[in-house]
């Protein structure tokens, strides 16, 4: 599998596409994000990023990473508000795109048809292991899908899922380590086997 988009003919043509970076908490999606779009704003091209406005853990306006990189973003509340900021822009980031709303790979499509190469950055599962919001349906319409892993912290295997560590059970908890940690299919068993019994 290729894990960073090196294909410099992809990078600069301006044809329009959709590219997906798509992991559990902690695998790198956001750094390589970000690295994706320094290096479009190296080549001289007009970027604009994104991010849902509820997303307040680091910073209101910016998106940053686990390791403290951050790139300048407008946060938005409608995948829809994407469109009136994007007329003569190259490349458009969105990060935590797992958060928006069922119209936002229609956007990315109408997007991608116009020429913008749109790069997008989410959780592909919830703590639960279900596809979370409109991830899956950009999968599918993506040109190029990249998932990233973090390391299980248990048994240091590649993780596949943000396993949660605090009893909540709503689908949004904006968090970071003391709520959640990546684990390996085989850990996050374990895990939700002895949450089962010292329930009961
Ligand atoms: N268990 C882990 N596995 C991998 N990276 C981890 C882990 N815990 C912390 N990190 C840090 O998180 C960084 C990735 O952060 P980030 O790009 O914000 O991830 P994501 O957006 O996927 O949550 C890594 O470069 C690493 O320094
Ligand atoms: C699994 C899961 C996560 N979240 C929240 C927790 C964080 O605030 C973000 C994910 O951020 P990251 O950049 O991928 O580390 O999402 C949630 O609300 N619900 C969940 O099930
Ligand atoms: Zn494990």
């Amino acid at each position: 599998m290729v894990v960073f988009s090196e294909d410099h003919r992809e990078e600069t043509c301006r044809r329009g596409r959709i590219e997906v970076i798509c992991g559990s908490m902690f695998s790198g999606k956001t750094e390589e994000l970000i690295r994706r779009l320094r290096r479009a704003t190296f080549a001289h091209q007009r970027v604009e990023i994104f991010k849902p406005a509820i997303d307040t853990r680091y910073s209101e306006g910016d998106v940053v990473s686990h390791d403290n990189n951050s790139i300048k973003s407008t946060p938005i509340d409608s995948s829809a508000s994407i469109l009136l900021f994007t007329s003569e822009i190259d490349v458009v980031g969105i990060d935590e795109a797992q958060f928006f709303d069922d119209g936002l790979p229609e956007v990315c499509n109408e997007l991608a048809n116009q020429g913008v190469r749109v790069i997008v950055a989410g959780l592909d599962m919830d703590f639960k292991g279900i596809p979370f919001g409109p991830m899956p349906a950009l999968c599918a319409i993506a040109d190029e899908v990249t998932k990233v892993h973090a390391i299980c912290v248990k048994c240091g295997n590649l993780a596949y899922v943000s396993h949660r560590t605090v009893s909540n059970d709503k689908r949004v908890l904006l968090g970071e380590k003391e709520e959640y940690e990546p684990l390996c299919r085989c850990c996050y068993q374990k895990a939700l086997k002895s949450e089962k019994t010292t329930s009961v």
